[in-house]
């Protein structure tokens, strides 16, 4: 299986490759712009024979032959979508844009990572993935709760008109090695405090 990993060098993209890795039969490619991400994290692949690593953009397209496409590029911590929401949305929009796009032409299956703020506020709990949100649209968080929920909504417009098949991943909050110290998120701040 020819597989693309976007956001393949940050902290859940990088285990999802060694994983990947693991079935002989796969050949992984990583299209990640290290915004967030290092490729410290995929140092055990480098030179591998069914490994490619790429620095690309995903606002930009890209047109690479693969059966299926794990789209994980997006800043995913506050400090850093809030320090470029405009790029941020972009990612979001039009990353996603664009790997659907690439879908589209090579018959690719497609998973995006979303996230549980694409619940907002949530005024239930716990929710439900029926669950629409509550979610403020001009925020200083939007750039990411509003992206993510748009890039969905692209998934299943593509899966609606174009029958591509895809998959959605609400990721709620996650910790563990190759997480960044200073990441600014729950569970890296609480620990980072704890030793300081
Ligand atoms: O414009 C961008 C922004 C980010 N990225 C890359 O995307 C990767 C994101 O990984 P991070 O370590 O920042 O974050 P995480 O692995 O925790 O996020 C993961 O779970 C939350 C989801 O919203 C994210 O989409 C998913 O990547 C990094 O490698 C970063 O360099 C791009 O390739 N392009």
């Amino acid at each position: 299986m020819r597989i693309l990993v976007t956001g393949g060098a940050g902290f859940i993209g990088s285990h999802l490759v060694d994983k990947l890795m693991e079935n002989e039969k796969n050949e992984v490619i990583v299209a990640d712009n290290y915004f967030t991400g290092s490729k410290d994290n995929l140092r055990k692949w480098i030179g591998h024979p069914r490994f490619e690593l790429i620095r690309h953009d995903v606002t930009q397209p890209l047109l690479v032959e693969v059966d299926q496409i794990y789209h994980l590029a997006c800043p995913a911590s506050p400090i850093f979508y809030k320090y470029n929401p405009v790029k941020t949305i972009k990612t979001n929009v039009i990353g996603t844009l664009n790997m659907l796009g690439l879908a589209k032409r090579v018959g690719a299956r497609i998973l995006l990572t979303s996230t549980s703020e694409v619940y907002g506020d949530p005024l239930i709990h716990p929710q439900p993935e029926t669950y629409w949100g509550n979610v403020n649209p001009i925020g200083v968080r939007s750039c990411y709760d509003e992206g993510k929920r748009v890039a969905e909504t692209l998934m299943f417009d593509y899966h609606r008109q174009h029958g591509i098949e895809i998959r959605i991943a609400r990721i709620f909050n996650t910790y563990g090695p190759r997480m960044n110290i200073d990441d600014g998120r729950v569970v890296s701040n609480f620990i980072a405090q704890a030793l300081r």
